[in-house]
């Protein structure tokens, strides 16, 4: 951070981790006086794993509960939230689901100036707790300011029953961290970027308490799940810190975002983030092996045949992913020629 620049960093007040914890929800919501007519965002799966549950435990309080359901994080979707939240005068909303749900359900109470509680279903991503929101718009991901969440109810009952590959793109999401941190470094020496010391810190220590810890994550552990969402919280609020997704979303991250408008089916953004980092690695010149390890450890897709994605889509995100975000400087400068995407595809064995 340069001296003399004015830093506003938002962070969640309530930080609820733990089995059964949504029980707790009512109380969160009266410790800080969130009023009575909260709209409740969650996505068409996660409505009948914990959207319906909270609408019915807000309403035994006695609240005027409203839902609405939202999968895709677009610009269309967050106005169609506002208007539902705007109609209806509520006075909270709450995001219920995996990150696309919370990221529309944050951006529109940002967007409508009423408080946000982030209670997510499954350990995908680290925007449980960020104050930052993805939002797709006119076919480019964007990452916006946010408001951050006031409270995070993350029942690890509820996310341990999520599939287990959506906590394996967590830890991926998660791993990412490293390549971030290091584009970040690079932007700072080369273009002069504000850099956070305390930010980066941040978000490389939780990456290596996850990598350090990555042979003790597996199905069916709730202690497994307490792990990686105690780690999502850390990376969140490195990027609240920093006021920027730059600790945990560097070039790897504009990798997945190219990805997914190149490819006709897309995988999980932190299985993509993960993999993305392995090649990300290489051409940073750092451990690219340790990542891969570590992520087959995990169990998370190491190459584009595991990810379910053709060889030649991971060479067309490769050659675009710099136009992402041009603003952003990353390893990959202005672009990778044809010849060196596929020679870092097949070195770190992503593509055969
Ligand atoms: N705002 C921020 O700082 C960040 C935002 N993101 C954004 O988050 C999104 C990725 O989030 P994801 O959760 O990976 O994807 P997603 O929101 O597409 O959800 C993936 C799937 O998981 C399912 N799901 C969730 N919980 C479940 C459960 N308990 N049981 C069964 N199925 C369940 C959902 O129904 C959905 O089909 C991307 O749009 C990404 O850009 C990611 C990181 C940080
Ligand atoms: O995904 C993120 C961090 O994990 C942040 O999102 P962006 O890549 O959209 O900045
Ligand atoms: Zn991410």
């Amino acid at each position: 951070m340069q001296d003399g620049m004015k830093k506003w960093m938002q962070l969640p007040r309530d930080v609820l981790v733990g089995h059964g914890v949504i029980n707790d929800i009512n109380d969160v919501c009266k410790d800080l006086k969130l009023g009575n007519d909260p709209l409740v965002v969650t996505g068409t799966t996660t409505k009948k794993i914990a959207g319906d549950v909270v609408c019915d435990l807000l309403s035994d309080c006695g609240d005027n509960v409203h839902i609405v359901a939202s999968t895709d994080a677009s610009m269309s979707e967050v106005e169609r939230v506002k208007k539902e939240a705007i109609e209806h005068k509520a006075s909270y909303l709450v995001g219920v689901g995996s990150g696309k749900s919370i990221d529309v359900a944050k951006f529109a109470a940002t967007q409508v100036d009423v408080p946000f509680l982030s209670v997510p279903t499954a350990a995908s991503h680290d925007g449980i707790v960020s104050s930052r929101a993805s939002i797709r718009s006119e076919g480019k991901t964007t990452s916006v300011e946010a408001n951050a969440p006031m409270a995070v109810i993350a029942d690890t009952e509820i996310i341990s029953r999520a599939p287990y590959r959506l906590l394996a793109a967590g830890c991926g999401d998660i791993i990412s961290n490293y390549t971030a941190v290091k584009d970040w470094e690079l932007a700072h020496r080369l273009t002069n970027e504000p850099f956070s010391e305390y930010a980066a810190a941040l978000s490389l220590m939780t990456a290596r308490i996850l990598i350090d810890s990555a042979d003790s994550i597996k199905p069916d552990l709730e202690s497994s799940v307490r792990m990686v969402v105690k780690a999502l919280v850390s990376s969140g609020v490195a990027m609240s810190i920093a006021g920027s997704s730059r600790p945990a979303s560097g070039s790897e991250h504009m990798f997945s975002h190219a990805l997914d408008m190149v490819a006709p089916e897309h995988a999980l953004h932190g299985e993509q983030c993960g993999l993305g980092t392995i090649m990300i690695m290489y051409l940073h010149g750092g451990d690219w092996c340790r990542i891969k390890e570590c992520l087959e450890v995990i169990g998370a897709p190491t190459t584009a045949e595991e990810l379910g994605i053709e060889d030649k889509y991971i060479l067309e995100a490769l050659l675009v992913a710099h136009t992402i975000r041009p603003e952003r400087y990353t390893i990959l400068g202005t672009g990778l020629t044809p010849a060196a995407a596929e020679k870092v595809a097949r070195i770190t064995k992503v593509i055969s």
